[in-house]
């Protein structure tokens, strides 16, 4: 008895998360098959290693609004909380990778925060919020506000150049999904709605934020913690600076960054959880028989914290990760068809701005401890916001 009610429950919440949210994100089931004309749109036209070559203006953009909100920080004699400068510069980027204008600071913040709140209703269904359809529907509106006229611009933008001929376009993600046909359940072809453009872009902007920021953060307090590495890594930015190709036949200067399978020099990687997953056929894993369709939870931080297979998990050791020492031991991004489609984005992303801050900057500790707990936040985050005093380096 106790049993059906369980399911009853879990019945009934889930067609409450299926009902509620559907305005707000759009699943493989919504496209079915078509699915898979998305999912390598993403991976292969808008985050294809040539494609992401071309968005470098627009990191050194970030990286410059990032570098200067920071010494402006610094200049006042205060020590600085760098997680609200990291989420703007890296949420910037993403937005203009998405809709391929230098988007102003205005917009970009009224963006930032339309996709703020979707995320904040995630977290609050856990709790049955009375007010939360309601919520939902005026979020959904302020976002069709402010994206709609963006995807009308930029359609009205494409026919120009296509009129004129002219060469020198900055493509965007939204050029990309503007294009895309996909075929309907007759073997036709159509176009996404506006709706689905929408949840598109949303869905690259909240998956490429928090999770990276929560990284970015994270890299930085342990650099603040370990004066000896970020000592070392600014010798190694100083020598390979500006020759991308010394940076990368010297793979030690990549280190902090753990190599492409793995995206955390901590202990922990920002979802603790992958998305579930459901094998489509009977499948043996490690001698356990896992039947078709049950709901597989990928622990990935157990993967990170077990010290069966790795030696004092806990420690801050980017040498771990040096390329003769290194094995595929974590699944940070995932793996199979549904692994993380932003992998090399993170990475770069990572890297760069993580570079640009050691080189301009000299970290030390704000508090005598630099507290490296957690907390469940959109991803996993540091509970305490980094603090830290930054001194310009003398060059
Ligand atoms: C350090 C940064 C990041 C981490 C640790 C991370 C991690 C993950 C993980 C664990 C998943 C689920 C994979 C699975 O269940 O097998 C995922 C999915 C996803 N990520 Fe990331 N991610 C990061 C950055 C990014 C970036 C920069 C983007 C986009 C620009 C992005 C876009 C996505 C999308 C769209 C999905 C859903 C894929 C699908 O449903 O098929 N992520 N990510």
């Amino acid at each position: 008895m106790e049993n059906m009610v369980l399911i009853l429950i879990s019945l009934a919440l889930s067609l409450f998360l299926a009902y509620f949210l559907s305005p707000l994100v759009l699943n493989e089931s919504h496209f079915g098959p078509a699915w898979r004309v998305l999912r390598r749109n993403m991976t292969a036209v808008m985050l294809h290693p040539s494609r992401i070559k071309e968005f470098s203006h627009y990191r050194r953009r970030a990286g410059r609004v990032l570098i200067g909100e920071l010494r402006r920080q610094a200049d006042r004699g205060e020590p600085v909380v760098v997680l609200d400068s990291f989420r703007y510069a890296i949420f910037s980027l993403l937005c203009w990778m998405c809709f391929g204008e230098n988007l102003e600071e205005k917009t970009v913040r009224e963006i930032q925060r339309v996709q703020h709140d979707i995320t904040l209703h995630f977290n609050k269904v856990n709790y049955i919020f009375p007010r939360l359809w309601e919520m939902i529907g005026e979020t959904r509106r302020r976002r069709e506000d402010l994206f709609v006229p963006m995807i009308k611009a930029r359609r009205e933008r494409i026919e120009e150049v296509n009129r004129r001929g002219e060469e020198s376009f900055q493509f965007s993600y939204l050029d990309s999904l503007l294009n895309l046909e996909l075929p309907d359940e007759e073997g036709r072809s159509r176009k996404l709605t506006e709706e689905e453009i929408i949840c598109l872009c949303s869905e690259i902007l909240s998956g490429g934020t928090d999770t990276t920021v929560a990284v970015l953060q994270s890299i930085m307090a342990n650099l603040v913690k370990h004066h000896d590495i970020q000592a070392w890594l600014y010798d190694e930015i100083s020598a390979v600076v500006g020759d991308r190709e010394t940076w990368k036949r010297r793979p030690w200067a990549s280190c902090p960054f753990q190599g492409r399978d793995h995206g955390r020099p901590t202990a922990s990687p920002p979802a603790h959880f992958l998305v579930s997953h459901s094998p489509t056929e009977d499948a043996t894993v490690g001698g356990y028989l896992i039947p078709r369709r049950t709901t597989v939870n990928v622990m990935v931080t157990e993967m990170n914290w077990n010290s069966k297979v790795w030696s004092d998990p806990m420690e801050f050791r980017p040498e771990r990760f040096l390329p003769a020492e290194k094995e595929i031991k974590m699944l940070t991004f995932g793996a199979g068809r549904r692994a993380c489609p932003g992998l090399g984005l993170a990475m770069l992303h990572l890297e760069y701005f993580v570079a640009n801050m050691v080189r301009e900057f000299e970290w030390t500790a704000a508090n005598r401890e630099v507290d490296m707990s957690e907390q469940m936040e959109f991803t996993y985050v540091m509970k305490t916001p980094l603090k830290a005093t930054i001194l310009p380096r003398v060059r």
